[in-house]
């Protein structure tokens, strides 16, 4: 059988990319999406506004829900101060193996775990496994239907508290309107759309930034 998706954007970083140098590895990984095969990473254009973001809050701990590649762990994990953290989850074994491999290649492994499995599983033990108060930044890149379950899930599980920002991807295409319902209606958050194209593409879609008010 041949390669995967995946498994062709990480030897295209491999090829093109230096290692230890995140912004080879996001050049890499954004030039093969754009002219060679379509992925589903935030990519460029809303990578910026990610970039943005992060560097307001400056986490020192980070959640993200749906690695896929790592191309967003990599934008994430290469802005953090030292010493802070970065937890990202995914779901699929085989996502998550390129994952490993594309976030050691740009050299940011130390800041960086990644735990395989689904998202409504692995938020109620992150205090205990992870030893985490709360987390400062959020972002939602996962399966659609699942930001409002896992949003209250947070709440619940006491993983976000006064100031901490969500930043949820595609909540255009391919969409969670119940997500912009949810934190839109709430007194509990500050919400606001940052609109731009999905990734690669002259599509609408955007994110969504929303600071939890306690
Ligand atoms: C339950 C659970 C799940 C996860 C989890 N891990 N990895 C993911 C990936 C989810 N991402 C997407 O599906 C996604 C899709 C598109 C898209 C696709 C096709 C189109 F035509 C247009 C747009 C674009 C994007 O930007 C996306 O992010 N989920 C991890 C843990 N627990
Ligand atoms: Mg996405």
């Amino acid at each position: 059988t041949g390669s995967s998706r995946p498994q062709r954007m990480l030897k295209a970083v491999q090829k093109n990319a230096t290692k230890g140098d995140p912004e080879s590895v996001i050049s890499a990984i954004d030039y093969y999406c754009r002219h060679k095969e379509w992925a589903m990473n935030v990519g460029d254009e809303k990578g910026l506004i990610l970039d943005s973001v992060l560097t307001e809050v400056n986490p020192s701990t980070a959640l993200e829900l749906g690695t896929y590649c790592g191309y967003s762990t990599v934008r994430i994990a290469r802005l953090l101060s030292p010493g802070s953290k970065l937890i990202t989850v995914e779901f699929n074994p085989a996502f998550a193996a390129v994952a490993r491999q594309i976030i050691a290649y740009a050299g940011l492994q130390d800041k960086v775990t990644l735990v395989e499995g689904p998202s409504g599983d692995l938020i109620p033990k992150m205090k205990a496994r992870f030893g985490i108060k709360s987390f400062d930044f959020v972002f939602l890149d996962h399966w659609k239907d699942r930001y409002v379950p896992d949003t209250k899930l947070l709440e619940d599980c006491g993983l976000v508290s006064e100031g901490s920002v969500l930043l949820a991807d595609n909540v255009i295409c391919p969409g969670a309107p119940e997500y912009l319902k949810y934190v839109r209606n709430s007194p509990r958050y500050e919400s606001r759309y940052y609109k731009s194209n999905l990734e690669y593409t002259k599509v609408e879609d955007g994110l969504e930034k929303s600071v939890f008010l306690g």
